[in-house]
């Protein structure tokens, strides 16, 4: 995997900004949220072309290794090669994303966590920067 950042406690109402540099030739990239790998609030899948989908946003959540029902969004604001930041506020209810170019999605809360311990990055996204704003 990418980069792991553990130990963190983002309560609900937080909001957490990820940024990184998109490669060129990118073909997906994902950035997860929650407890563990295998408890996750929700992974957020950038596919530029993968698994069939070609620029596609994939989220789903993960509970004991299980992966739940899969929301897909087609706006899809990403270009490889360039700097992106994904935003991510959550609450005992609902994730919500705001896109580049402040588009947003709601993805429901199935795991019900309230804080957020683990984030990591996997694929063809260069980790800059994790912060709170
Ligand atoms: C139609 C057929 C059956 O239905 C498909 O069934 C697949 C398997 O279940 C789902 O796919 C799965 O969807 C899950 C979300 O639900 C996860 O995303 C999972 O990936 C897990 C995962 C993460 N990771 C690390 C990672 C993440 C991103 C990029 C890279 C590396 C990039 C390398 N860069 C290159 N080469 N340039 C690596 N690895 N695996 C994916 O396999 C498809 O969505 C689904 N499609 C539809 C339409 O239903």
């Amino acid at each position: 995997p990418g980069i792991v950042c553990t130990n963190l406690n983002i309560a609900p109402g937080q909001r957490v900004a990820v940024k990184g540099d998109v490669l060129p030739g990118a073909k997906s990239f994902a950035i997860n949220l929650g407890k563990s790998p295998d408890v996750l609030l929700l992974h957020f899948n950038a596919r530029f072309d993968a698994h069939g989908d070609v620029k596609t946003i994939v989220c789903n959540s993960k509970n004991k290794g299980q992966w739940g029902k899969e929301l897909r969004e087609t706006n899809f604001p990403f270009q490889e090669g360039t700097t992106a930041e994904v935003l991510f506020t959550h609450d005992k209810k609902e994730v919500i994303i705001t896109l580049p170019g402040n588009h947003q999605v709601k993805f429901p809360n199935e795991t019900g966590l309230e804080n957020i311990e683990f984030v990591c990055i996997d694929g063809d996204l260069n980790f800059r920067s994790l912060s709170l704003v």
